[in-house]
């Protein structure tokens, strides 16, 4: 399978990085970045090319792995998929809005490709695409940032936001893409808190589900990525799982 690369940042150096030391079946070989110093570093790590023409990226590979932003997404992903290719989406706040999310997937479906969100920086995907066989009846999220990944100066905790996964997207775009991850999941516009707190040096997320199945909560701290503190490791091996699930015979979990 050839993959190509939109986003040459944190989580697309974690995936390129693990995707060449073990898998001989997937080749990224085509990254696309709007700074192309990004691009060309990527490229040279993986022995391939930095394209300056999206289409030349879309056209040379079967899927393609957003990592970049949701602004990105708006701007590639209908072309990406009018061509048929498959696509991971990492920015997925960007599917929110509705009438867009709409568009996508009446695209891909004609196109016959298909539309990838990565379970990302939180816990509980699979027991939400379980529970969702019955009815889910609410969701939540608490997700706690230092004032680091947070862009905040602050010395004390503060709650930044409280309402709906589909403004709290808008306020932090680069930091909550998991509450619309969640929010597809459940089919609803699921409850968000923010905080800001000093005291941690993690990404916490904690995610509360009650339904026909009962009820579960789900809690991570999560280690940022070196080069980019609003995001997850985790985020970034849950894309590589996902990239490797498609080489793979026996698949564990829902
Ligand atoms: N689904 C999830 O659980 C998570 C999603 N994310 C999201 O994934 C995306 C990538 O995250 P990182 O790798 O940490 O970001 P990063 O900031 O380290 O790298 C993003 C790269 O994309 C490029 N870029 C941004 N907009 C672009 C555009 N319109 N066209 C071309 N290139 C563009 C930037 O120049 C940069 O090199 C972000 O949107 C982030 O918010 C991050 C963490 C968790
Ligand atoms: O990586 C994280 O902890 C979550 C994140 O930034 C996002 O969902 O956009």
């Amino acid at each position: 399978m050839k993959v190509g690369i939109i986003g040459c940042g944190a989580i697309a150096n974690l995936i390129v990085n693990n995707i060449l030391a073990t898998e001989k079946n997937i080749t990224i070989e085509h990254f696309y970045d709007r700074d192309m110093e990004k691009a060309e570093n990527l490229a040279s790590i993986a022995n391939g090319i930095a394209v300056i023409n999206i289409e030349d990226l879309i056209d040379n590979v079967d899927l393609v792995l957003e990592a970049a932003s949701p602004s990105s997404v708006n701007e590639y992903a209908l072309k990406v998929l009018n061509k048929g290719k498959s696509m991971i989406i990492m920015s997925v706040g960007a599917l929110m809005d509705e009438n867009f999310r709409n568009e996508v997937v009446e695209t891909a479906k004609k196109h016959n490709a298909k539309i990838y969100t990565p379970s990302g920086a939180i816990l509980g995907l699979d027991g939400i695409k379980a529970a969702s066989i019955g009815e889910i009846k609410e969701a939540k999220l608490t997700t706690r940032k230092s004032p680091r990944s947070l862009g905040k100066d602050v010395n004390k905790e503060e709650i930044l936001f409280e309402g709906k996964a589909s403004e709290a997207v808008k306020k932090f775009p680069f930091n909550i893409n998991v509450a619309a991850t969640l929010s597809l999941a459940c089919d609803m516009d699921i409850d968000v808190k923010v905080i800001v707190d000093p005291k941690v040096d993690r990404n916490v997320h904690e995610v509360v589900v009650t339904g026909d199945f009962g009820k579960f909560t789900t809690r991570c701290e999560n280690l940022p990525c070196a080069s980019n503190p609003k995001t997850s490791m985790l985020a970034a091996f849950s894309a590589i799982k996902l990239l490797k699930h498609f080489n793979e015979t026996l698949l564990s979990g829902t």
